[in-house]
């Protein structure tokens, strides 16, 4: 069988991105292929350069679901992983990836998801709320945002005394567990 060949999007530190990457170097299966963002300064770029090819475009062309449609089918990408990515998916693109388009959110939706809901701002709405746990939910994307058929949830245990960058950290340490494990697991029995 052929390798599974995934994009990866993103627009931020890429820490996620740098795990998925590490990840399927190692697997018989999948290979991680692109590295597809948004924003010319993420810091993704510098992480990733040497061990991906690279694309970066505006916030035209993050808009442009035909533009990113025939350029997910040029680079015969099979499924795409969404990690710290802040555009909204076109619906084209989510119409020619049905079900094969996978994100990653900071908090156990429902809640502390939509619009806004990204980065620190999830956090912070955690912290305000003083919840006593977060966590991690992994989805497929559709037209809405954190709306898709959740694949996988994991539960963080919050402290009072958590600063709004202590609850980052405990989350980000399960995403950077769980992501890749998610993914591949969910394209394998595909
Ligand atoms: N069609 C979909 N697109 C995206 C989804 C999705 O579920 N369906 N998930 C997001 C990721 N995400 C949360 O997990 C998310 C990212 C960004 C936003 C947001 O409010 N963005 C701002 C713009 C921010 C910026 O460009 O700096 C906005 O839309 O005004 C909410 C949720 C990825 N895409
Ligand atoms: N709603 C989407 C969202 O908030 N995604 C979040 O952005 C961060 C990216 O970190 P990274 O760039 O270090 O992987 C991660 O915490 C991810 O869950």
């Amino acid at each position: 069988m052929d390798k599974k060949r995934i994009a990866i999007f993103a627009s931020g530190s890429g820490s996620n991105a740098i795990k998925l990457i590490e990840h399927f170097d190692q697997s018989p299966n999948i290979d991680a292929v692109l590295l597809l963002t948004n924003n010319e300064n993420a810091g993704v770029l510098a992480k990733t350069e040497e061990f991906i090819d690279q694309v970066v475009i505006n916030n035209e062309g993050a808009n442009d679901g035909s533009f990113l449609v025939d350029l997910m089918h040029e680079e015969r990408i099979d499924y795409i992983v969404l990690a710290g990515y802040l555009r909204k998916i076109p619906s084209e693109l989510i119409k020619s990836y049905p079900k094969h388009i996978i994100n990653i959110h900071p908090a156990l939706l429902p809640k502390y998801g939509g619009k806004g809901m990204y980065g620190m701002n999830v956090h912070k709405a955690v912290k305000e709320n003083k919840e006593l746990e977060s966590g991690i939910t992994i989805h497929l994307v559709d037209e809405v945002y954190d709306n898709g058929e959740i694949l996988a949830q994991h539960k963080v245990k919050l402290s009072s005394d958590d600063s709004i960058d202590d609850i980052q950290k405990k989350v980000l340490a399960v995403e950077h567990e769980k992501f890749s494990k998610v993914v591949e697991k969910y394209i394998l029995e595909a």
